[in-house]
């Protein structure tokens, strides 16, 4: 025990718990499937579109009207019908007369009928009657008396350069679905269609503790036996790419008082509570202790995977915890395999798992495990092929090797090394 470590913590009674030691592994679908039956849905809000970036749609949204909605020029040229071109070639020239000049944002004044024809710029609307637009380079100009002639060479199949009512989008159409994230391209949809305030859900306030007396704040200088509370920052940003709201309380010293404390605070005020640390048979891993005394329902306290084989999950009147290993490795692959799922389910997300994608294993793996391994990878491609590396320092204690990965590489649990080149699945890590 060391000075700092308080008569209150677990230890005394640690001995004689067989509790943390008997844990029964569920597989990794397994706790997803168990957290998944808690979900409940976040709350509506309504943000001006151009907030919306990120967030997900509360309902779905179907086109008000078709898109385009009038008859629209691809091209600037001459509106006309295609029939007047029937007898145009390199030695015949077509005249029409030009009765009309319409610009994007006007409506045409004419209708066009044989023998007529209307300049038109990209977008504008194509007047009634014509059925073809002709490229202002295709075309040549005579004026006479004030009146103007289009001459054309060539024949031009009907419909050219006219984008046709409802190309896009027909009246009605479901447009975005309930629980799409909002991007770029959504965003587009919505202003095209006049959604300018949007239902989102409310972003789940995520709270954010870490257990351990070794913890410093980042801002506070090294130490004989410390370390900086990455955990606690790195979930922050992990918890934000998945759509939720972080709310960082801090770290504390692995007291079950203290963590009691500041899990039922978290539990009451915040949508999620995410732990770090204390989840293993350690004397001090309080957050293990926590979770089996009764005051919360546990849902699991071993997952037969790793890192992280002891994550924990529980819940208190309908809220969710989640208490992560402190091996940044662990701590970082529970978020991505547990938290953010969950978080995006509130939100709707069909997308709610990381996409799981095949590659092949760019190098040996050797180590061997009853468990499924999340591998910290990193993907290429070469010569048409998705190409996975893992990592080449993987164990759940590694920090520095988290930020080079772009994907977990699943290797399934095997008693045989894996060779180059085999194929694996991979889960794409979604937030670069
Ligand atoms: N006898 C056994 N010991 C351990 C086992 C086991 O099965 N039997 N499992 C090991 C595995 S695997 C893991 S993973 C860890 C899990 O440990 P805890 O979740 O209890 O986490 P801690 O003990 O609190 O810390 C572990 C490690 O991580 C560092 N840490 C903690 N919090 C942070 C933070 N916020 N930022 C950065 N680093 C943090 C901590 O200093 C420790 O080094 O247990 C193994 N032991
Ligand atoms: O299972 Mo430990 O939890 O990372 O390797
Ligand atoms: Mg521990």
């Amino acid at each position: 025990m060391t000075s700092q470590q308080g008569s209150e913590s677990s230890a005394a009674s640690s001995q004689h718990d067989n509790g943390k030691f008997n844990r029964r592994p569920i597989t990794p679908a397994a706790a997803q499937q168990k957290i998944a039956a808690y979900v409940q849905p976040a709350t509506l809000e309504e943000v001006k579109l151009h907030e919306a970036g990120g967030r997900f749609l509360a309902q779905s949204v179907t086109a008000p009207h078709p898109y385009p909605h009038f008859r629209r020029s691809g091209m600037d040229g001459y509106a006309l019908q295609a029939a007047d071109l029937a007898q145009a070639s390199s030695d015949h020239i077509v005249w029409l007369e030009v009765i009309d000049n319409i610009p994007c944002g006007y409506t045409p004044s004419h209708e066009i009928t044989s023998g007529y024809a209307a300049r038109i710029m990209t977008g504008a609307m194509v007047p009634d009657g014509a059925d073809v637009v002709v490229m202002l380079e295709m075309t040549e100009l005579r004026t006479e008396h004030g009146r103007t002639w289009v001459g054309i060479k060539r024949q031009v199949e009907q419909g050219k350069n006219i984008t046709p009512i409802g190309l896009e989008v027909q009246e009605g159409d479901l447009l975005l679905q309930q629980g799409a994230q909002i991007g770029a391209g959504e965003i587009s949809v919505l202003a095209t269609f006049g959604v300018h305030t949007v239902p989102v859900y409310r972003k789940p306030r995520v709270a954010i503790f870490s257990t351990g007396t070794e913890l410093l704040g980042v801002e506070e200088p090294i130490a004989p036996g410390k370390i900086r509370n990455s955990n606690s920052l790195m979930l922050a940003q992990q918890i934000a790419a998945a759509g939720g709201e972080p709310i960082l309380l801090g770290a504390i010293e692995d007291k079950l008082e203290l963590a009691r404390t500041m899990m039922m605070n978290a539990l009451e005020h915040y949508d999620l509570v995410v732990s770090s640390g204390g989840v293993s048979v350690g004397d001090y891993d309080i957050m293990g202790d926590l979770v089996r005394s009764g005051e919360v329902e546990m849902l699991f306290n071993k997952i037969s995977m790793r890192p992280g084989s002891v994550t924990t999950g529980a819940v208190k009147d309908g809220k969710l915890l989640f208490a992560l290993s402190g091996n940044p490795g662990a701590c970082f692959v529970g978020c991505e395999l547990l938290v953010r799922p969950t978080i995006r389910q509130m939100m709707g997300s069909q997308h709610d798992y990381l996409p799981q994608w095949q590659a092949e294993l760019g190098r040996e793996y050797v180590k061997i495990n009853s468990f499924t391994r999340y591998v910290r990878g990193r993907l290429e491609m070469e010569n048409g092929r998705l190409i996975a590396y893992p990592a080449l320092l993987d164990e759940s204690n590694v920090m520095v090797t988290i930020k080079d990965s772009d994907c977990l590489i699943v290797i399934p649990p095997t008693s045989e090394p894996l060779a180059a080149g085999t194929i694996v699945q991979i889960l794409r890590l979604m937030d670069r």
